[in-house]
């Protein structure tokens, strides 16, 4: 797990680092350096650098990593744009230590603009996490004369122009890389999808900031890039494991009601009963022989709440439709459940049209809407910081943990926190790839974990399967049923 601050919090990252450490800024701004160029270099090794500096010390890493790429006989060209009289100390310490081995150009206007040769990859140091309102001048016909190149374009940081947690206000220039190689942590701006654009394909480059800060801040978001599971006890019984009730499926989806029993069983839950209508039967007991299966007495749909009593969690809503019928059994589960729900697609849509039901759902309950179902549940967003502004709102209000879907799926938890997820692929946007997700988290609610644990830790293993299914089959050829084949835990 990752935490992710704000630009704020990165300055004094940066300035704790240096003091404790202890290290000089200048030979941390060089440390930075170094390990960028290696990262560029293992992408780009017989290419041309073309760099653009600022005048901060994103401009700084620039003028260090021109230096550092020189020294080893690269081919590079340097242009510090003039758009203003001040310049940062460690800015000045490497364009003097630059100056003396190479010559670096000078763009005050668009008429110094280089041709940049067609071997050319553009590295972006114009501004970094020091960002602090829209380009303007020189510095807005630079970005866009960049974007226009049609070269690959690596950003130092963050693309010049992105603020680190804010949205974009009006029509801003920033530059569109390929890359950003970023220092030490993830930044929010890369998550949101808005964005896409402006970040391309991101990695961390670790730079030695301090661990100690990074443990001792306090920050609302973080990134999943593991979990860790309990031990599964040596004496355990079934019992030990829960007993799931996925109420699900409808006629003509009784495929998403297997999908998610299938991928409960293989998330290690005790005992799984399936209810579903008794028009799907026979297709659950013998395409899934480990669940137990009770049906309605409706022969199309879920329509009347069977006893909760046994039961240590409820998944519900997978294939489910939205009759009236379905709209009461819904109502009635929400009323007679003790515990919390896994809340899924029509369940969740049901919800939305039916507001009253917000009321009634258990408290530490997960909701699980993809973006559609989202809207549907907290009404349109400006954007997608707001869409997080929102969904926290609806988490506290409401006592319930809200996914939002997708890359980077975000968990929302009602003490405000969010955790991005950092697996998965396009490859599980596909219909019945949410199904195997609602299946995974009530497993591990039965098992013990609470919601939030359940939420952060089924999602990442959940895009893990995905990831190992896109690489066994490729992501057009995968299956939400792969998915349920790759999970290991
Ligand atoms: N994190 C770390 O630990 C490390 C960070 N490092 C590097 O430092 C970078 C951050 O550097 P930084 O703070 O000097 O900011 P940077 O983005 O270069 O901007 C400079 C100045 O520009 C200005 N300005 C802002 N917006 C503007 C605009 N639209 N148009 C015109 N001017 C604008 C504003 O000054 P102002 O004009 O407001 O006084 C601002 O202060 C970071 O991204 C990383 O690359 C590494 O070296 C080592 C470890
Ligand atoms: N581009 C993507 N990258 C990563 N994960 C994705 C992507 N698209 C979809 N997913 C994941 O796949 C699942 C799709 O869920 P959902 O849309 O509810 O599917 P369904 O309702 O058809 O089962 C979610 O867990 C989502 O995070
Ligand atoms: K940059």
């Amino acid at each position: 797990m990752k935490k992710i601050f704000d630009a704020q919090q990165i300055r004094n990252w940066d300035a704790y680092t240096i003091a404790q450490e202890p290290i000089t800024s200048i030979d941390l701004m060089e440390r930075a350096s170094e390990a960028f160029t290696d990262r560029l270099l293992s992408l780009f090794s017989d290419t041309d650098f073309t760099i653009f500096c600022g005048k901060g010390n994103n401009g700084g890493d620039g003028l260090a990593i021109a230096r550092i790429l020189a020294s080893m006989n690269k081919k590079v060209e340097v242009y510090v744009i003039e758009y203003s009289a001040q310049a940062s100390a460690d800015f000045l310490i490497n364009y003097d230590r630059l100056a003396k081995i190479t010559t670096v150009h000078t763009i005050s206007s668009l008429k110094d603009f280089p041709v940049i040769g067609q071997n050319s990859v553009v590295v972006d140091a114009i501004l970094g996490s020091g960002v602090n309102r829209p380009v303007e001048g020189i510095l807005k016909d630079v970005i866009q004369k960049i974007n226009q190149s049609k070269l690959p374009i690596i950003s130092v940081d963050i693309a010049s122009g992105l603020y680190v947690s804010q949205p974009i206000a009006g029509d801003n220039t920033i530059i569109c890389p390929d890359y950003t190689l970023t220092f030490e942590a993830p930044k929010l701006a890369f998550l949101m999808p808005q964005n896409l654009q402006y970040v391309g394909e991101w990695e961390c480059v670790p730079i030695g900031l301090s661990s100690k800060y990074a443990q001792n801040t306090i920050t609302s978001y973080f990134w999943t890039d593991m979990v860790s599971l309990k031990k599964r006890a040596k004496f355990s019984h079934k019992g030990t494991f829960g007993h799931a009730l996925l109420a699900v499926g409808s006629y003509g989806s009784i495929g998403a009601a297997v999908l998610s029993a299938k991928a409960c069983l293989r998330s290690g839950v005790g005992l799984l009963t399936t209810y579903i209508p008794s028009c799907g039967y026979q297709i659950m007991q013998a395409s899934v022989p480990e669940a137990m299966c009770q049906t309605d007495p409706a022969e199309k749909e879920l329509s009347i709440c069977p006893n909760l009593e046994k039961y240590t969690v409820i998944g519900v809503g997978c294939g489910l439709g939205k009759s009236n019928k379905t709209k009461a059994f819904l109502k009635a589960i929400l009323q007679q459940a003790k515990s919390p729900i896994v809340l899924d697609a029509d369940a969740l849509n049901i919800i939305a049209e039916e507001s009253n039901l917000l009321e009634l759902i258990p408290p530490k309950s997960i909701l699980t809407p993809h973006p559609k179902e989202l809207q549907r549940l907290i009404g349109a967003w400006e954007n997608d910081f707001d869409k997080l502004e929102k969904v926290k709102v609806f988490s506290q209000k409401y006592d319930c943990i809200v996914l939002i879907k997708g890359m980077y799926t975000a968990i929302v938890l009602p003490n405000q926190e969010v955790y991005f997820n950092s697996t998965g692929n396009a490859g599980m946007a596909t219909g019945g790839s949410g199904d195997v997700l609602t299946g995974i988290i009530t497993a591990l609610i039965a098992q013990g974990y609470s919601s939030e644990e359940a939420a952060i830790i089924g999602v990442f293993k959940h895009g893990e399967a995905g990831d190992m299914a896109a690489q066994e089959r490729g992501q057009m050829a995968m299956l939400p049923s792969d998915i349920i084949e790759k999970l290991r835990w």
